[in-house]
């Protein structure tokens, strides 16, 4: 049985220093896969964090105990504050307007127009409120995505691969976004990747999930704009902790 809590609590965790994401001893295995064994991760407020891992490792099973989607697993995860979620794909309802879309399960005192419009203003899409899904582009539907999410106000984004189906030169200007966003509200951010090269560029803390556990926990100070030359230490000692080479 896993203990999911989430608090409100009136000191909020960005003035006492608490963390924001207390795991304890998650474990979850499917039949007799164990894919997170006794695992232990604390998220700072407003931190950074990319999840990185080989495919099959366990990020979206962690990310989804983390969104209190998995009761399955044993262990404790305490989050201070509110999740939510951005997928890969941007999951928008074909029949629903996007500002519908964007204040999608939220209660009906919040249910409105003016706050989709204020959160697709955020991702700049603030003309975008009365579309069809179906008129967006790629890029366009992940930034309703992203509005979505932000209109819950979150202290924990978890973003799960959220730029990997977008092309080259908008996954640039939406790494640009997810950056501001993050700084202007002062989120905690947990993005899972495949990108090595996208953790380097966002994140300031690494990790690397493998056989069930945190095998990889590094600080990234690289200041702001990052290059990729900056990283280069820190991309070898990643990729080794992947088990791959720059030559793979
Ligand atoms: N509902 C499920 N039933 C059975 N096995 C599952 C289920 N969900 C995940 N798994 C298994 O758990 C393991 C971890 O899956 P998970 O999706 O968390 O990995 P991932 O690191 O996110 O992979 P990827 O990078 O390919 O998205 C995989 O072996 C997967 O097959």
């Amino acid at each position: 049985m896993i203990t999911h809590s989430t608090s409100h609590a009136a000191a909020s965790s960005t003035t006492t220093g608490v963390p924001i994401v207390r795991i304890e001893g998650l474990t979850r295995a499917f039949g007799e896969t164990v894919v997170l064994d006794q695992l232990d991760l604390s998220i700072a407020p407003g931190e950074f964090v990319a999840l990185l891992g080989r495919s099959g490792s366990g990020k979206s099973t962690l990310l989804r105990s983390l969104a209190g989607l998995d009761p399955d697993a044993a262990g404790t995860v305490d989050v201070d504050g509110t999740t939510a979620v951005a997928f890969q794909q941007p999951r928008l309802l074909p029949w629903r307007r996007v500002w519908r879309n964007v204040t999608l399960g939220l209660p009906a005192a919040l249910d409105n127009r003016p706050t989709a419009v204020a959160a697709l203003a955020e991702v700049g899409l603030v003309d975008y409120a009365d579309r069809w899904p179906s008129t967006l582009s790629g890029g366009q539907a992940q930034r309703v995505s992203l509005a979505r999410a932000l209109v819950r106000e979150p202290k924990l984004l978890l973003l799960d691969e959220p730029f990997g189906a977008l092309d080259a030169l908008t996954r640039m200007t939406t790494h640009r976004l997810v950056e501001n966003l993050w700084r202007q509200h002062d989120l905690g951010v947990l993005l899972v990747t495949h990108d090595v090269d996208e953790a380097l560029l966002l994140a300031d803390r690494l990790l690397v999930l493998d056989a069930g556990r945190i095998v990889a926990d590094e600080r990234n100070d690289t200041p702001r704009p990052r290059t990729r030359e900056a990283t280069a230490a820190l991309r070898t000692h990643l990729l080794t902790a992947l088990g791959v080479t720059d030559h793979d």
